[in-house]
Parts: C-alpha cells; sequence; structure tokens
C-alpha cells in the first residue's frame, strides 16, 4: 500500500480523540465497534481536521488494492463496515486532502463492490435532494433558510485556533450573563479545486463572450462550447436522426458554436427550431457571415419553419408548448444551469414538445469532473427520465483524452476550468416508453 494511503499517514496526530476512535475502528473494519461508537449521523459524518479522512474513507482505503492475502471474510467486513456507516448517514462525497471521495479511493483501489455502495449511496442522496428541492420551492422562505444555513456552516482552518469566548445569556430573569470557554473543535478545510467555480445562469447570460480558436469563452474564462465536442454532437445526431430522412422537425436548445445545428441543417429538415438566449451569441447569428441568419430563416419550406427563438428557453419553450409545437427530434444543451433546470425540461417540457415517437438526447456533461459523480447522475436522471415517460439507452463514447488531460494545457489553454476529465462520454437516447 502506498505511504499516502497508510494509518499513520491519515489519521493525523491532530485528529481529536472521539474521531480517532471513528476512524480506527472503521478502518479496521471492526463493525461491533463501529456500530457502538456510531450514535449519532454526526459521528458517521466526522473527518480528521488535517487529512479530512472520514470513516467511509478509512474503511475502503485501508483495504488497499486487491491482492492474494484477501480473504472473504475480510472482503465481507469491509462491505459491512461499509454499508453500516452508510446507514448511519456517512456522506458519501465528503472530498479528502487529496480531493478524493470515499468512491474515488474505491475506484483507485480496484475495489468495484465498494465503490457501488458508495454510487447507491449518491443516487438516494442526490433524489432525496431532488424531492427536498421541490418542497422548498413550496415555501416562501426557503431561499433564506439556505443562505442561513451556508453561512452557519463558515469552517474553522487548521488546529490551533484559540479557544473562542462566548457569552450565555439567561434569557429568563435578563441578568445572569456567564462567559464561558468553548473549544471549538478543530474542522477540515477541503483544497479548492478548479471544479469548485459556481456559473450562474443570469451571470453567464450578462457576460462578454469570446468565439475563437475552437472555442467559446465566457469574460471569466469558463468554457461554454468547444471543439473537443463535435464527434460528441456528430453521434447525438447520428443517435436523434437514425437514418437521417429528410423532412424530420427538429428543435435545438442551446446554439453555441452552432456546431449541432449545421450537422441538423444537412440533414434537411422539415423544421428547425433553435432557442437562444446570450445577446452575443444572437449578435453572431445574425452577423453577415453566420449561416443561421435571415437568408437561412427565409430558405425554410414555409414561414417559420426555420427559425432562431431569441429568449431563454425556460420562456420561448413554453409559448412553443401552448402553440401547440411538436417535434421528432429534441436536443439539449445549454449553459451555466444547474440541474433542477435540466430536470424540469424533462418533466414538465418533453411530454409535450417530443413527438410520441420522438427521440431526445442532451449534453451528459453531468458531473463530468469526477467519475463517480458521472455515474451517479447517469442513475440520477434516469430515473428522472422515467418520471417523465422516458427510456434511456446509453451509449458509450472513448474520449481522447491526449489533449484533455491537463488543466490549463492543450485544448484548456485559455479556459478556467476542467469541466471533462473522464475518457468516456455517455449518450443519452431518450424516447417514450411503452
Ligand atoms: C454549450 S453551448 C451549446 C453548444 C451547441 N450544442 C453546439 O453544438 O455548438 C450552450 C448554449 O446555451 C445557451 N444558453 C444558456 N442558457 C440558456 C437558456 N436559459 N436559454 C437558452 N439558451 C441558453 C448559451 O448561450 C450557449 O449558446
Amino acid at each position: 500500500m502506498a505511504d499516502q494511503d497508510s494509518i499513520l499517514a491519515r489519521i493525523s496526530v491532530n485528529c481529536p480523540p472521539e474521531t480517532q476512535r471513528v476512524l480506527t475502528a472503521a478502518w479496521s473494519h471492526d463493525v461491533r465497534a463501529v456500530k457502538k461508537l456510531l450514535d449519532t449521523p454526526d459521528k458517521a459524518r466526522c473527518q480528521d481536521p488535517q487529512t479530512g479522512e472520514t470513516p467511509l474513507h478509512a474503511a475502503i482505503r485501508s483495504c488497499g488494492a486487491p491482492s492474494e492475502d484477501d480473504t472473504p471474510e475480510d472482503l465481507e467486513a469491509a462491505h459491512k463496515t461499509v454499508y453500516e456507516l452508510l446507514l448511519w448517514g456517512a456522506i458519501w462525497n465528503d472530498v479528502d486532502d487529496h480531493s478524493e471521495t470515499p468512491g474515488c479511493v474505491a475506484q483507485r483501489l480496484n475495489r468495484p463492490e465498494l465503490y457501488n455502495l458508495c454510487v447507491d449511496a449518491g443516487v438516494r442522496a442526490e433524489m432525496i435532494f431532488g424531492l427536498l428541492d421541490g418542497y422548498e420551492k413550496l415555501s416562501s422562505d426557503g431561499e433564506d433558510d439556505d443562505e442561513e444555513m451556508a453561512n452557519g456552516e463558515a469552517q474553522v482552518e487548521d488546529g490551533d485556533e484559540a479557544p473562542e469566548l462566548v457569552s450565555v445569556e439567561d434569557d429568563q430573569n435578563g441578568t445572569d450573563v456567564v462567559d464561558e470557554l468553548v473549544k471549538e473543535e478543530p474542522t477540515f478545510q477541503p483544497p479548492k479545486n478548479d471544479s469548485d467555480v459556481d456559473v450562474k445562469s443570469e451571470a453567464y447570460l450578462r457576460s462578454k463572450l469570446t468565439y475563437s480558436d475552437g472555442k467559446l469563452v465566457d469574460d471569466a474564462g469558463n468554457g461554454v462550447m468547444m471543439a473537443w465536442e463535435t464527434d460528441v454532437m456528430r453521434r447525438s445526431v447520428d443517435a436523434l436522426l437514425p437514418g437521417k430522412e429528410p423532412g424530420k422537425r427538429i428543435l435545438n436548445i442551446g446554439f453555441g458554436m452552432g456546431i449541432i445545428d449545421t450537422m441538423f441543417t444537412e440533414t434537411k429538415p422539415a423544421r428547425h427550431h433553435i432557442i437562444e438566449a446570450h445577446p452575443e451569441v444572437l449578435a453572431h447569428i445574425s452577423a453577415p457571415d453566420s449561416k443561421f441568419g435571415k437568408a437561412w430563416e427565409e430558405s425554410g419550406p414555409e414561414p417559420g419553419a426555420f427559425k432562431v427563438h431569441q429568449g431563454k428557453w425556460q420562456d420561448v419553450a413554453l409559448e412553443l408548448l401552448h402553440s401547440g409545437q411538436m417535434y421528432d427530434a429534441i436536443y439539449f444543451d445549454t449553459f451555466g444551469e444547474d440541474y433542477a433546470q435540466l430536470r424540469m425540461f424533462f418533466t414538465e417540457f418533453i411530454p409535450g414538445l417530443l413527438d410520441t415517437r420522438g427521440i431526445f438526447g442532451f449534453f451528459n456533461g453531468l458531473g463530468a469532473d469526477r467519475k463517480i459523480c458521472y455515474d451517479v447522475y447517469t442513475k440520477v436522471s434516469e430515473m428522472h427520465l422515467s418520471e417523465a415517460g422516458l427510456d434511456t439507452d446509453w451509449d458509450e463514447i472513448p474520449v481522447d483524452m491526449k489533449e484533455l488531460a491537463e488543466a490549463g494545457k492543450g485544448e484548456w489553454e485559455g479556459v478556467k476550468r476542467r469541466y471533462w476529465t473522464l475518457d468516456t462520454y455517455r449518450l443519452p437516447t431518450c424516447t417514450f416508453l411503452g
């Protein structure tokens, strides 16, 4: 086992004794001790303040890579420990000081059974978040609560902070004010990485964009669209229009560099609608040398058949829905929006806009900066798609990582965030069930 994975390297001398006890029990797969120590979810979520090791990391890491010394009993004990920790609310995606989640450790050590337990825990957690999200929207002050919670989670760096002096006031008689020394436990500060950049839709739609060298980049340096995705776009067109018969009705959401729209025009559709919201992309579309300007719109088989709808899809698609438009192929690829928006498109728009024999696809970049997140989101999106009455086929496409392997280099030169890190793209093809 590499040094960085040894118990000495992972449980630091600064680790509070209670956390140390849970980590050590998890590390040695002592299921009885783990059960005894875990009496609240907090315990299953404890972290070494220096290494960020959680009991879940410890239980997986201590297995090491598969070896001849493994016995079925060891593996069963490891499995049971991980299961017990998850039962007690251990968090599937906490990262340690090497920016690894427990699932990343299982993947690196080639422990697929433990990796799959982490994926399943991730799916459960994200499905529950999805439900809570839905309920939050019903509450008028949900957003404030969220903000307060986020602010309240400020973390203490390192273990050398001075104990904090707090005043405890007795409200009953208003007189008894006691100053108490409260020793705050040090907490782990996860390392910052480039995937922490949070792009917000409204800010993106106001940002300045640059088209250059096979890239569309916003003013914060985020890659909005990149030429390396051309193969994914080609395969998406193949999946959406098998046989490439002319005369299909196509809706594409998000123009970007116009890569997929150019491919769609080659199939000679009867209707080709594009929805785009960014003013600079729209200016690019209507520039004199654009293939999608006025002349293209006027070249459609009937007025309005070829059209760039200006505005956010949330508004435009609603109008299309209300006016009874239907499509044989719909593709969705926006930028700066969270998964909740995509899910809303699945459940609230696809059933009305897609012909019963139509095909829907989307750019599947969900969680693509970490394999376990990608695997979790594949399952979560498949479940939400089936809620919308859709059956999903996933086609695995190899991605040539030669020019994509290192942040800031190759294709990523001039791009802040490496939003893709995986050598396989999972392409979704969705059709109505039954
Ligand atoms: C990743 S690019 C699309 C790339 C495209 N598939 C191609 O082949 O070039 C995303 C596009 O979605 C647009 N967009 C982002 N949010 C949007 C929204 N709410 N409504 C409509 N378009 C949006 C962006 O401005 C951008 O042009």
